[in-house]
């Protein structure tokens, strides 16, 4: 007998998105596996924060579906919430709470109860380095801190889908290390990790699974090694995307020591 496919954690249906002029996801669809760690791939400008912002309700698509685990964003934001966790790009904070209180906060406004926010919190602060920062202000913290801190702040309901927008950016090997252990754990639980990322090694390295987004729309997707092929990702992925022939413009003037 077949084994059936589990149903999709998420699933995108013809996603469309304009500013003005500009089409920054076109007719976009996709299925993302459960329990996978999926990388989300492609070229600036190809649509990948504009794509994870529309998923996790943050920006109102123009025209689609998203389904996570079969709960619509649109049409039923609070069962969606209640199971994702966002690190966006560029998140904004409450800058005048520490590390703690930010957690606390967060937990307290997800309706888990005061204890088990503590301890939650207090945990994810000891796992990811920041115990010794949990009384500094999140103002005072660096570009890494805060990714750390918002990675605390979208695990600490314990979603089932964690969607996190260039987590690595700006981040030193250390901080880095710590954060690829804590989602290795939270995605061998299971759950699943949606991440985008210009980093073809680190992409390669992490997931087990590909979507390359190029021009508002999918131009691959499936399990890296099918997606991949015989090459490495890097070179599939320019391959997949599109490297011009030419070098451009000569730039005859640069280099040489000439003025
Ligand atoms: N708020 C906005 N207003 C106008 N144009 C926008 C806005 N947000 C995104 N765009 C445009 O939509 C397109 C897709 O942008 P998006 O940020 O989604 O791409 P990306 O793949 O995340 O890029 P990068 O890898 O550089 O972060 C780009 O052409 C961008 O200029």
């Amino acid at each position: 007998m077949e084994a059936t496919t589990p149903p999709p954690a998420v699933s995108i249906r013809d996603l469309w998105k304009r500013f003005g002029a500009r089409t920054a996801v076109a007719g976009l669809s996709l299925d993302l596996p459960a329990g996978s760690f999926i990388g989300l791939v492609g070229p600036n400008g190809a649509g990948k924060t504009t794509t994870l912002s529309m998923v996790t309700g943050l920006l109102r698509p123009d025209r689609g579906t998203v389904l996570v685990h079969g709960a619509d964003v649109w049409r039923d934001p609070v069962a969606v919430k209640a199971r994702i966790g966002i690190l966006p790009e560029g998140l904004r904070m409450f800058e005048r709470l520490n590390g703690r209180e930010l957690l606390r906060f967060n937990g307290r406004s997800r309706g888990l109860p005061g204890a088990e926010t503590d301890r939650r919190a207090e945990e994810l602060l000891a796992v990811l380095d920041l115990a010794g920062a949990a009384d500094r202000l999140v103002a005072d913290y660096s570009t890494g801190m805060r990714k750390k801190i918002g990675l605390a702040a979208a695990l600490l309901h314990n979603p089932d889908v964690l969607f996190l927008d260039e987590p690595f950016e700006g981040v030193d090997p250390v901080s880095a290390q710590t954060i690829r252990a804590v989602l290795t754990r939270y995605a061998a639980s299971g759950s699943t990790v949606v991440f985008s990322s210009h980093v073809m090694e680190l992409v390669e390295s992490l997931c087990d699974w590909v979507a390359v987004v190029n021009a508002g729309q999918v131009v691959a997707a499936g399990p890296i090694a099918e997606v991949r092929g015989g090459s490495s990702l890097h070179q599939a992925f320019l391959g997949l995307v599109g490297v011009r022939a030419d070098d451009g413009p000569a730039l005859d003037w640069l280099g040489g020591g000439h003025r």
